[in-house]
């Protein structure tokens, strides 16, 4: 088992030069404001067609939206329980404020990776949410903390004994697409998209002008242009 506990958190947006002097917080806030299709258009248009996540991975309650820098986790099936608890603990303090915990469990199919104390115990550091590619349990009072979570099942199996965590912040693959710490990561009823952190600035200003186009062709709809004289005035779908 490799346990990642060496590396720093990456520095936050703020004071990077990709940065373009919008503040982490804003970033995150401004995303929020914005619609997972969107930006996933933006990115489409980069030339960036794989940077959603597995449509299973779904909000626990409709309406939830969430935009935070990935905190990546990686972990396994394990029945290993030594010093497992200590660990987790020290993962959870090292999450950053802003931060999405964002899991690759190599495909878990059996255990809770989140449940109602981490929740409480990440929000302490000001953790926006967690995107899971595996399970949460205590669900309804996750739900009731109004805790943004993402993820593919709800289980009654908690971790210990079963699954466990073998690094954070390094980088992680989930179907695919690949998510390195500090990525922008957003999610919507749509599921999580995940931006890369030097496109982050430039792809939510482009998005937040995609939002604007997308209310002026509303109105062209609403006008009663049919869909061809929409397109012939520069509209799309
Ligand atoms: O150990 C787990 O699966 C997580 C859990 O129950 C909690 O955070 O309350
Ligand atoms: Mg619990």
């Amino acid at each position: 088992m490799t346990v990642n506990t060496g590396q720093p958190a990456p520095a936050g947006i703020d004071g990077d030069s990709s940065n373009a002097g919008i503040a982490e917080t804003e970033l995150c806030d401004r995303y929020e404001q914005l619609f997972t299709a969107a930006v996933n258009d933006v990115l489409r248009e980069k030339g960036l067609l794989c940077q959603a996540l597995p449509p299973a991975i779904l909000p626990l309650r409709h309406g939830t939206k969430v935009a935070g820098l990935a905190f990546t986790v990686k972990g396994a099936k394990s029945p290993v329980l030594d010093d497992e608890m200590r660990q987790r603990a020290e993962m959870l303090d090292a999450i950053p404020p802003n931060a999405v915990c964002v899991w690759d469990t190599g495909g878990d199919d059996t255990s809770a990776q989140w449940g109602e104390v981490m929740t409480m115990a990440s929000r302490q550091h000001g953790c926006r949410g967690a995107v899971i590619d595996g399970g949460v349990r205590d669900t309804d009072r996750v739900l009731d903390m109004g805790f943004p979570i993402f993820c593919r099942y709800r289980t009654s199996n908690g971790m210990l004994g079963r699954f466990r965590v073998t690094d954070w912040q390094i980088p992680i693959r989930i179907a695919g697409v690949t998510i390195h710490p500090g990525d922008l990561i957003f999610g919507d009823v749509d599921g999580v998209i995940v931006v890369p952190r030097r496109l982050a600035v430039d792809v939510l200003l482009t998005a937040e002008r995609v939002r604007a186009k997308e209310e002026e062709i509303k109105q062209l709809i609403l006008d009663g242009l049919s869909p061809s004289e929409v397109v012939a005035r520069g509209g799309y779908f």
